[in-house]
């Protein structure tokens, strides 16, 4: 695969092009990443499979966005080169936002030991007696900044979202992602999925936000399937369970370079990628 424009930023799963003054070219990969390795062995059409899925999104969370006089950055998925044609859309070059904007429904990962620690998350108190996987009583938005590549996100407070953006925007960006999440996670559970939490990233045109990144993809969100949802436990993850049951039962030390996976687990994963698109958009994927 080869896209002949420069390459401006390379994620663990996805690339990012320079496609002209006020473009960029999001290019999807293959590869997988889990517990914070990218894994050897591509899924193959997961770059396509989420893809698809975003862009499917952004027109369902158009009425959303424009309740807020807010837009989404797609330009085309089909103006793209040939190459990555399926995997790649083209979108409008934004000044991002410095936040990257979290909303969780459920409490799961580090919302989980945060509210272990005090009762809340961020500057939301809990209920007691809430556990690993438990629905949260309403969406907390949860917003971090933007780590170097490789690095985590470090957690931030509602005021330094203020210190970054201004009071008017922040409360924007709150209340934006959290109704973008209501809408994603009312539509994934007609599908069957848990939309356990989400992360948005914004840019600013003039006065108006604009949805950047990819959107409510397994990789920007953690899926769960709704059938085998059991508060008390780490939530099995819809699409990469396969991956990581296996390598953990493949005595992987988690510090060495990840195995290859087996065709199996290739095949089964890929397999739940494909699924998660055509129950959430009615669509089949071929
Ligand atoms: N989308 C977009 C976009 C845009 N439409 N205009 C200008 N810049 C960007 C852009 C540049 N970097 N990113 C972050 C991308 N994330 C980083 C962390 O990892 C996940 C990806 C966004």
């Amino acid at each position: 695969m080869s896209v002949d424009l420069p390459l401006v930023a390379r994620g663990k799963v996805r690339e990012i092009y320079d496609a002209g003054p006020d473009r960029l070219l999001l290019v999807a990969s293959d590869r997988i990443s889990a517990y914070d390795f990218v894994l050897p062995t591509p899924i193959p059409d997961k770059g396509a499979v989420l893809t698809r899925l975003s862009v499917w999104w952004f027109e369902q969370l158009t009425p959303v966005l424009s309740s807020f006089g807010a837009t989404h950055h797609l330009v085309s998925a089909s103006d793209v080169p040939a190459d990555v044609a399926g995997r790649a859309i083209l979108v409008r070059r934004l000044e991002m936002l410095p936040v990257e904007c979290v909303a969780r429904g459920y409490l799961s990962g580090s919302g989980t030991k945060e509210y272990e620690r005090t009762g809340s998350i961020r500057d939301v108190a809990l209920p007691a007696g809430l556990v690993e996987g438990s629905q949260l009583p309403s969406p907390v938005f949860t917003p971090s900044t933007k780590a170097e590549m490789g690095e985590h996100d470090e957690p931030i407070d509602f005021p330094r979202v203020i210190s970054l953006v201004g009071a008017s925007r922040a409360e924007e960006l709150r209340e934006l992602t959290l109704a973008l999440y209501r809408r994603g996670a009312e539509i994934a559970a007609d599908a069957g999925i848990v939309l356990a939490d989400t992360k948005f990233e914004f840019g600013a045109a003039g006065d108006s936000l604009v949805l950047g990144d990819e959107v409510l993809t397994p990789d920007s969100s953690r899926f769960w399937p709704a059938d085998t949802w059991s508060p008390g436990a780490v939530q099995p993850s819809y699409d990469k369970q396969f991956v990581r049951d296996w390598l953990t039962s493949s005595g992987w030390d988690r510090v060495s370079e990840p195995p290859e996976l087996p065709e199996d687990v290739v095949a089964a994963t890929r397999e739940r990628y494909v699924t998660a698109y055509e129950r959430l958009t009615g669509q089949t994927f071929a």
